[in-house]
């Protein structure tokens, strides 16, 4: 980044390592501005905003008016209780969540990322196929075969990649309509 912005201004002397410096701490302090359709329109720089730490587990979300943010608490908060935010998306396993927090140079050790997680697998799991049974398909070591944890019924690799495909398609397709609007049109049609 600090080489880009020599190349746009040569004629300035820059301080190559104060802006690298400098964009690096604008990275870990700034927010993505969203619609209410959570669509990202920008990133902005809020101070009082930047010194809420992140949890993956936390007790206030961040909302945008606008260019106006707003924290408000998911639950009744009692004085000196610290108010945190998710940085990142939390429906995600743990290393997923670990990789997307590298960007701002901490290790989270919040209570999510400290148990071991029955949760992590669950998110990496898959219906049973037993219509009757409410258990999920877990990987083996090998990713070879899957195995529902509570029934033993298992599927092998194949299957569940042609299974992942057309979840993939279908989520492609949702983000797809999300970002065309039509979701909206959809709604208004249906009131
Ligand atoms: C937007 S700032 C948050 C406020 C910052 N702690 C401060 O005192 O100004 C983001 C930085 O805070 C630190 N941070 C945020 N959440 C953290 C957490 N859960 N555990 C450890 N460090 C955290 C990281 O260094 C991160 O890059």
């Amino acid at each position: 980044m600090a080489n880009l912005v020599q190349l746009i201004l040569p004629s300035i002397e820059l301080d190559l390592k104060e802006i690298a410096h400098t964009f690096s701490k604008f990275a870990c302090n700034a927010h993505t501005i969203c619609d209410p359709e959570l669509r990202p329109l920008g990133t902005g720089l809020f101070p009082a905003i930047s010194i809420i730490n992140h949890s993956c587990v936390p007790n206030a979300v961040l909302l945008f008016e606008g260019r106006t943010a707003y924290v408000r608490a998911l639950q009744p908060l009692s004085s000196y209780t610290e108010v945190s935010i998710s940085y990142i998306e939390t429906a995600a396993t743990t290393l997923k969540r670990h990789n997307d927090l590298k960007q701002y140079f901490f290790t989270c050790t919040c209570t999510r990322c400290i148990k071991d997680s029955e949760e992590d697998a669950l998110l990496e799991g898959y219906r049973c196929k037993d219509q009757k049974c409410d258990g999920f398909l877990l990987p083996d070591s090998g990713k070879k075969a899957y195995a529902c944890q509570k029934c033993s019924i298992s599927r092998d690799e194949e299957e569940v990649k042609k299974v992942s495909s057309e979840i993939l398609l279908l989520s492609d397709k949702a983000s797809s309509f999300l970002s065309s609007g039509s979701i909206l049109r959809y709604h208004f049609f249906l009131k």
